[in-house]
């Protein structure tokens, strides 16, 4: 898929912006500050109903303005069709697909884009939620329905913690309540673990593919979940030693939520006492290994880059394959300055055979060299088409 046409009203610092874009690669040009990163984000947004760089959406409203719109044209195996969303200060947001008014939430099932962007290094070296969220908009990527489960198990999640909170200190009434929030909490929880484990599973392949591609040497770089499920069973070190991730996707879900609920009788009495919730998804870490070493911590500046870069290049595959609406449009976001000469050419190397990519540089020195790209200048929220 690709995006044809996008159109912003008081977006950042777009009062208004009219941008056309074509297949292959896109490169907007422009000085520090200018407005490309905004750009970029208005087009992911589309895709996480979320932006990279903040949490909250009040940040993507043009100061002083009441509501940020943003309409996209999106060109999608043989048809065409028109997405918006309002972001508004103080009402709920709201969007249309084909002027029809839906769920904001249905907007991402028609829109499909990975972006690699400078924070993704945080993946690799950052806290275990970098990672969370990592795989959190993979499988929303994968399966749009997925964000409903996720939205369920976080609010779950926060109810329940907070009749936790409540009862510290002693038993009391709130047992009952409890079990009803474990049931709700196993239900989505379980349907999570299964999604990331099955997304763990088919990711691992492309990501060593992408790994060789970037760095011309295969460092094995390798995926494992930890759950705080399996670990509250103190089961982790068999199942770590002996599950595939194989063996762990194919687990039924019967047999996981069995898992569940026996690692929160395990940690009952310490939820209790400590106002938390101490199992689940929001717990769980992705691990990431290189040369049979852990990443974090052994990993040079570089080799954690490309691991990075790789995770991002693996997932494009994933969705490339899987999805009927064709590939995933990439946003490459001032990534480019990050890399070395070689390192830049394999990137793009590796992403030019998808239908569109999306490149942000400040100077034209840091995008390779030998791409015909569509140029497109930015100028203090303002643009200027160039010519190729
Ligand atoms: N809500 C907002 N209202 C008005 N201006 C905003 C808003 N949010 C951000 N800006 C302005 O947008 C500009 C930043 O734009 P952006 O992040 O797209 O820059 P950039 O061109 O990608 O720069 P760099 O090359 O430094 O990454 C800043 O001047 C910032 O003050």
């Amino acid at each position: 898929m690709r995006v044809a046409h996008l159109s912003l009203v008081d977006f950042r610092n777009y009062r208004t912006a009219e941008l056309e874009l074509a297949s292959g690669p896109n490169l907007i040009l422009g000085r520090n500050g200018q407005g490309k990163t905004n750009l970029v984000e208005a087009i992911g947004y589309f895709a996480t109903l979320r932006s990279h760089r903040v949490t909250g959406d009040a940040p993507l409203i043009r100061a002083g303005a009441d509501a940020a719109i943003a309409r996209m044209r999106v060109a999608a195996a043989e048809r065409d069709v028109m997405l918006e969303l309002q972001v508004n200060r103080d009402r709920p947001n709201r969007a249309q697909v084909n002027r029809n008014a839906v769920r904001p939430r249905e907007v991402t099932r028609w829109f499909s884009a990975v972006a690699f962007v400078p924070e993704d290094l945080g993946i690799v070296r950052g806290e275990p939620a970098g990672r969370r969220r990592f795989l959190d908009d993979a499988l929303v990527a994968r399966h749009p329905v997925a964000a409903g489960a996720l939205a369920d198990y976080d609010r779950v999640v926060r109810q329940r913690t907070s009749l936790l909170k409540s009862s510290r200190g002693g038993p009391s009434a709130v047992e009952a309540t409890l079990g009803i929030w474990d049931e709700q909490l196993v239900e989505y929880g379980t349907q999570i673990m299964i999604a990331r484990r099955e997304l763990v599973r088919d990711l691992t392949a492309p990501l060593r593919e992408g790994y060789r591609r970037l760095v011309s040497e295969d460092h094995a770089p390798e995926l494992a979940l930890q759950e705080s499920v399996l670990t509250a069973l103190a089961v982790t070190d068999v199942s770590r030693e002996t599950a595939s991730m194989d063996e762990l996707a194919s687990v039924s879900r019967e047999t996981l939520a069995e898992q569940f609920r026996d690692a929160l009788a395990a940690v009952r009495s310490r939820e209790m006492e400590r106002g938390v919730t101490l199992v689940g998804p929001h717990r769980d870490d992705l691990l990431l290994g290189l040369n049979q070493l852990p990443v974090k911590g052994y990993a040079s500046h570089g080799e954690s880059w490309s691991f990075a870069l790789s995770l991002k290049i693996g997932l494009a595959s994933i969705l490339r394959d899987e999805s009927p609406a064709g590939d995933p449009v990439i946003i490459l976001d001032d990534v480019f300055a990050e890399l070395d000469a070689r390192r830049r050419e394999s990137l793009m190397d590796a992403v030019s055979d998808f239908e569109q990519v999306i490149v942000t540089a400040a100077v034209e020195e840091d995008v390779p060299p030998g791409v015909s790209w569509r140029r497109v200048r930015v100028e203090a929220g303002r643009l200027l088409e160039e010519a190729a």
